[in-house]
């Protein structure tokens, strides 16, 4: 049988979810896994910015689907996946790609913003494993890539980022205990750990810092070349296309300039 050009693709056949994917590194991996042939769901809040992401994969052959979904609420994100297996069949990849990070120093209480990014960074990536990790489990196949830092593996000598990595280390935590568990039924879990990326929001939450500590310590543009979201979408398909029997658990991608 003649097998079309999309049939050879790494991913061709496999149904991918990325959070996160209006706006920088979700958009950059959503677009190179639909390029390496998944159909690919694209959630977050913004959906006018997915759709033109939609569009932009469309119009170079591949299959994306655009869904408006707060990874903070829960029933959001069922039926995400329920949106998502009805349209483009059962999730093979999960990438938990949404998050948040606030550079303010504690002592100032911005607590609200505390509760934020554990919204986003913890209990947006639980919901959306809730949603799929039965599913793969019965499935025997599955692959759960979760967006950790650079600051869920070590702490960096910046202040203001206390929460935010606190957030990543659960997430490396949570990710290694996981990995045990579902080793046996064909599942596995990456933590892509980035350092810094040129983004959106990397650039705002630079720009938006108020406490005088941070700003001396943490300047934009930094003093170095910093990585660019393709780069780290190149780390995620990299993982994701491994053979079934090959586990990339982490892959720590940081500008030469700033090593851990
Ligand atoms: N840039 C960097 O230097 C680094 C980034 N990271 C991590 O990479 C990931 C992406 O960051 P980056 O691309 O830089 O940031 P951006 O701010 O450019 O993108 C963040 C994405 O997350 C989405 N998002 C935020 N909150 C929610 C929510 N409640 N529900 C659904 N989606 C949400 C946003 O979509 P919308 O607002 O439309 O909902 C957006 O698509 C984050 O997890 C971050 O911690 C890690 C290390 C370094
Ligand atoms: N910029 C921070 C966001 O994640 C980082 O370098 O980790």
């Amino acid at each position: 049988m003649q097998t079309s050009a999309r049939d050879d693709k790494p991913l061709s056949g496999k149904v991918a979810v990325v959070t996160g994917a209006s706006s920088g590194i979700g958009a950059a991996i959503s677009r190179q896994l639909a390029a390496a042939g998944a159909k690919v769901a694209m959630a977050a809040r913004r959906e006018n910015l997915l759709k033109e992401i939609q569009d932009e994969i469309s119009k170079e052959g591949g299959v994306a689907l655009a869904v408006k979904c707060d990874v903070m609420n829960r029933a959001e994100v069922k039926e995400l996946i329920q949106h998502t297996e009805s349209t483009l069949g059962p999730v093979d990849i999960l990438v938990n790609n949404a998050g948040i990070w606030v550079i303010r120093c504690m002592k100032n209480l911005h607590e609200e913003e505390w509760n934020q990014q554990v919204d986003v960074n913890i209990k947006g990536v639980l919901n959306c494993i809730g949603a799929v990790i039965s599913g793969m489990c019965e499935r025997k196949r599955g692959h759960i890539v979760n967006m950790s830092s650079q600051n869920g593996k070590t702490v960096i000598p910046l202040v203001g980022i206390a929460v935010y990595t606190g957030s990543k280390f659960f997430v490396e935590g949570m990710s290694r205990t996981l990995r045990q568990e579902v080793c046996k039924d064909g599942v596995r879990v990456t933590c892509i750990q980035p350092g810094e990326v040129e983004t959106p929001g990397f650039a705002r939450y630079l720009m938006t810092m108020e406490d005088e500590q941070c700003k001396q310590l943490y300047t934009y543009p930094r003093p170095y070349q910093i990585l660019e979201p393709e780069v780290i979408a190149q780390a995620v398909l990299y993982a994701v296309t491994q053979p079934e029997h090959v586990a990339v658990n982490e892959i720590l991608v940081q500008p030469r300039e700033a090593p851990l």
